[in-house]
C-alpha cells in the first residue's frame, strides 16, 4: 500500500486557504497513486483557532466544508484522513475524519488532550473515553465517531492523534489498537516547533512501531499556523522500528507531500535498535523556523513589510538577519518569482521588475555571480539594466531584503561608534534601508518639561532609571511612525533573559507588535551570531560579535554593560531553567548552583538568586505586555503560551530571606 502524508501551512478559520492546501495534497496524492493520504491535526479549521473552538457554528461549518473535501476524494482505492472538531451534545472533540471514494467512513477522535506548555486543549475539547462510539449526524446522513478501526484494501489502522502518542504505554491508544488487529497506526498531529524536537518525535514514532510491531504513519502541520506557534511540517512513516520516509522540515511550501510503500503481505523483522537521528543542529533549525515564522506572519497579517530600531546590538542584529534569512530561504525553495506571489506584498510590476532581472544570465549583463553558502544568489552589476537606483549593485536577495527590511539607528550623547558602524555595516550587508538619526533634541524636550514641571534638574545621581527610561522610550514614537507609513510590522527585539528580569523599558525598546526572539536566551543569541557570521555568511556581524551587550543609556564614562546590571547571562539563564523549567524553590535553585558553580563565591551566588527572583517578581506586567512572540525553545516566559505567574505576589519575600 502506498502511504502518504502530507505537512499543510494552515491558518485559522481562513477557509479558504485550509481547503484549497487540502484539496491540492489530495491531488498530489492522487496523481501519485496514494492509497491511504493522512493530513495533520484539525487542518480543515486550523489548529489554533483557541475559544472558537467552543463555538456551535465552527464546527458546524466545519462539517459543511467537509462536504466540499469529500467532493475531492473520488479515487475508490484512495483513503484521505482529514482533522477537524465535532461538536455533540455541546461538547466539542478532536477528530480525525475518514473519507473514501467520497463516502465518509467515520471519525476517530483524540483520547488524550494536550495540557502542557503552549497546549491548552481541555479547555475547548473532550477527551473521547476508549471502547466507546457515537454518532454524528449531518442533514440525512449518520456517521460512527469515537473509539473505531477502519479496514482499507485488506489493512486494518486506527488513530493516535497527536497528544494520544506521547502518553505512557498503558495510557495511550497504540496497544489496544493492535490487539484489535490494527496494522497501520495513523497520527494527524499539531506538534509544535521547539530546538531539537524532532529528535523526540522521531524516536516517539520509531519506537512506536518497533514496540506493537506496526506501521506507523505521521503528519504535523506547517508554518507559522496562527501567530506564536510554528509547526515544522514532519512527515514520518516507519515500520518495526525502521524509518521508510522523513522529509526536509519547515518548508516555504503551502503542502509539502511525501510517501512510501509498504507491502503488508510481508511482514519484516522487527528493528531492535533503533538508528538515531543525526544530532539537531539547533541554530540551523532556529534560523529556519525564525525565518518561516517571520514570513507566514508578515502574509497572514497582510503587511507590507518589517520595520527595526537597528541598534547594532546582538538582539536588533539577531532580527534583522531573521529577515534577511526570510527572503534568501523563500527564494532558495521557492525561486524569485513565487517567493515574492506568496509574500503577498510586492506589486506585479516589481516582480517582474525583480525576476526579470535575476532571470538574466550574468554574461548578459554584467553580472557577477557568485556560488557560496547561497547567501548571495546573483550581483547584478550592469548599470544599463535600468534597475531602480536602489537595485544598482545588489544581489537578488539584497534586493528583496530591501522591500521587506527598513531600519534605523537612533543614537543619543551615549551611543557609540562601534554601536553605529555595527547598525550600519549589517544593514548594508543584508541590503535593508537604513536611516540613522538622532534622539537629543527629543530626549532634552521631555527632560526639560519635567524639570519645569518639578522644579529641578534631573540628575544621573538622583534619576538614573528614568533619564535611562526617556531615552529607549523616545526613540519609539519616530519608528512606530515609519512603521505606519510603510504599512510594515514593527519589530521589537526582547529576549528571553531580558523578559525574565525586565530589563527593558515599557512603552520604548519593548514598543512593536511582534516580537521575534522573545522565546531565546541571550546567550543563545549571542552564540546563534558568530554561527551565522560564518556558517550564513554575514560578514556584517563581524563588528557585533566583537562587542559586549550593553543598552548604551547611560552616560559612555559610566561603561555600562547589560552583565554588570544584572549578572553574567549563562548564569541568569541557568537560574531561569532551574526555577522556572525545573521548577525548583528559590532555596533548591541555590543550592544547585553552589553544587554547578563550587568555585564562585556563595555570597555572590546569594545575591544573583535574590536578584533574579526580586526582579522576577517585579516585572511579571511587563511580560503580560510584549508583543506576540514566536516559541522557539523547549519552553518561554510568555504567559499566553508557556508560563502563567501572578502579576502581583509576595515576590518570594520569605524564599528569599530564608536563604543561608
Ligand atoms: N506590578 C506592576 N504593575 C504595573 N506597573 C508596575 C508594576 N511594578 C512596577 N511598575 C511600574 O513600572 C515602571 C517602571 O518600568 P519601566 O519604566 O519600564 O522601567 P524600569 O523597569 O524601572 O527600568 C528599566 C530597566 O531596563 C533597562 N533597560 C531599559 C531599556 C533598554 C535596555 C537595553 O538593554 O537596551 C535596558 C534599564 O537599564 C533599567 O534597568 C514604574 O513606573 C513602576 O511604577
Ligand atoms: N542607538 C540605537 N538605535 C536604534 N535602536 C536602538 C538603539 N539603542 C537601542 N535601540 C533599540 O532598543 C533595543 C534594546 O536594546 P538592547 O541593548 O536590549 O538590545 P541590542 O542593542 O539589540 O543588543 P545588546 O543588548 O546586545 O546591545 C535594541 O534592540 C533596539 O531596537
Ligand atoms: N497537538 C498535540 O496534541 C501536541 C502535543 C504533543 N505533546 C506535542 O508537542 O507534539
Amino acid at each position: 500500500m502506498r502511504l502518504a502524508g502530507a505537512a499543510l501551512n494552515q491558518t485559522p478559520i481562513d477557509w479558504h486557504n485550509n481547503l484549497r492546501n487540502i484539496c491540492e495534497a489530495i491531488q498530489q496524492a492522487k496523481d501519485a497513486q496514494v492509497e491511504l493520504l493522512c493530513l495533520p491535526e484539525l487542518c480543515l479549521t486550523g489548529y489554533g483557532c483557541e475559544d472558537l473552538f467552543l463555538h456551535d457554528w465552527l464546527s458546524e461549518t466545519a462539517l459543511e466544508k467537509l462536504q466540499q473535501v469529500r467532493r475531492c476524494c473520488t479515487e475508490p482505492n484512495m483513503v484521505v484522513c482529514v482533522g477537524l472538531p465535532v461538536r455533540l451534545n455541546g461538547r466539542t472533540y478532536n477528530t480525525a475524519c475518514v473519507i473514501r471514494n467520497q463516502e465518509i467512513l467515520g471519525f476517530a477522535a483524540k483520547q488524550f488532550l494536550a495540557n502542557d506548555g503552549v497546549h491548552y486543549e481541555p479547555r475547548f475539547f473532550n477527551s473521547w473515553i476508549a471502547g466507546t462510539t457515537a454518532t454524528v449526524e449531518f442533514g440525512e446522513e449518520q456517521w460512527p465517531i469515537g473509539d473505531l478501526t477502519f479496514e482499507h484494501l485488506g489493512v486494518t489502522f486506527g488513530f493516535e492523534i497527536c497528544e494520544d502518542a506521547w502518553r505512557p504505554a498503558e495510557d495511550r491508544p497504540a496497544p489496544r489498537l493492535t490487539a484489535r488487529g490494527v496494522q497501520l497506526i495513523v497520527n494527524p498531529s499539531a506538534s509544535h516547533f521547539a530546538m531539537s524536537k524532532t529528535d523526540v518525535r522521531y524516536q516517539l514514532v520509531l519506537k512506536a512501531s518497533r514496540d506493537y510491531q506496526v506501521t506507523y504513519l505521521y503528519a504535523n502541520l506547517l508554518g507559522n499556523e496562527a501567530g506564536r506557534i510554528t509547526y515544522d511540517g514532519e512527515i514520518l512513516i516507519a515500520r518495526n522500528g525502521e524509518l521508510l520516509k522523513r522529509n526536509q522540515l519547515l518548508s516555504y511550501k503551502d503542502v509539502d507531500l511525501e510517501y512510501a510503500d509498504v507491502d503488508f503481505q510481508q511482514e519484516p523483522l522487527v528493528t531492535e535498535d533503533i538508528v538515531p537521528l543525526p544530532v539537531p543542529d539547533e541554530y540551523r533549525e532556529l534560523n529556519q523556523a525564525l525565518s518561516l515564522a517571520l514570513f507566514d506572519y508578515l502574509r497572514k497579517a497582510r503587511s507590507k513589510g518589517f520595520v527595526l530600531s537597528l541598534s547594532g546590538g546582538a538582539d536588533s542584529c539577531m532580527c534583522a538577519v531573521g529577515v534577511a534569512e526570510l527572503v534568501r530561504l523563500g527564494v532558495l525553495e521557492l525561486g524569485a518569482e513565487d517567493f515574492m506571489r506568496k509574500a503577498g506584498c510586492f506589486s506585479e510590476e516589481d516582480i517582474q521588475h525583480v525576476t526579470v532581472h535575476a532571470a538574466l544570465p550574468a554574461s548578459a549583463n554584467g553580472a557577477e555571480v557568485v556560488t557560496d553558502a547561497g547567501n548571495r544568489a546573483q550581483v547584478v552589476t550592469d548599470e544599463d539594466l535600468q534597475a531602480g537606483p536602489t537595485d544598482a549593485n545588489l544581489t537578488l536577495n539584497q534586493q528583496l531584503t530591501r522591500r521587506l527590511l527598513t531600519c534605523a539607528y537612533q543614537g543619543t550623547v551615549n551611543s557609540s561608534d562601534d554601536t553605529y558602524l555595527s547598525a550600519k555595516e549589517l544593514a548594508d550587508n543584508v541590503g535593508a534601508v537604513f536611516f540613522n538619526w538622532g534622539i537629543d533634541e527629543e530626549v532634552k524636550g521631555y527632560t526639560g518639561k519635567i524639570e519645569h514641571a518639578l522644579g529641578r534638574e534631573l540628575t544621573w545621581k538622583t534619576d538614573d532609571l528614568a533619564l535611562q527610561n526617556i531615552q529607549a522610550r523616545v526613540r519609539a514614537p519616530s519608528i512606530w511612525l515609519l512603521a505606519n507609513v510603510l504599512n510594515s510590522l514593527l519589530i521589537t527585539t526582547s529576549n528571553r533573559s531580558e523578559a525574565a528580569v525586565g530589563y527593558c523599558t515599557m512603552d520604548g525598546d519593548t514598543a512593536g507588535s511582534i516580537s521575534p526572539i522573545a522565546g531565546v536566551d541571550k546567550a543563545f543569541v549571542k552564540q546563534w551570531l558568530v554561527w551565522a557570521e560564518k556558517e550564513l555568511d554575514y560578514p556584517g556581524l563581524r563588528r557585533v560579535n566583537s562587542l559586549a551587550p550593553t543598552a548604551e543609556l547611560r552616560p559612555l564614562e559610566d561603561k555600562q554593560t547589560d552583565e554588570r546590571d544584572l549578572m553574567p547571562y549563562p548564569l541568569l539563564n541557568r537560574i531561569e531553567r532551574l526555577a522556572f523549567y525545573e521548577r525548583l524553590s528559590p532555596k533548591q535553585v541555590l543550592s544547585r548552583l553552589r553544587e554547578e558553580m563550587p568555585d564562585t563565591d556563595r555570597g555572590q551566588l546569594k545575591t544573583y538568586v535574590q536578584r533574579f527572583y526580586t526582579l522576577w517578581s517585579r516585572n511579571q506586567w511587563k511580560r503580560e505586555r510584549y508583543a506576540p512572540s514566536f516559541h522557539l525553545d523547549d519552553y518561554n516566559l510568555d504567559p499566553r503560551s508557556w508560563l502563567r505567574f501572578p502579576i502581583l505576589s509576595g515576590g518570594f519575600g520569605q524564599e528569599l530571606q530564608d536563604l543561608a
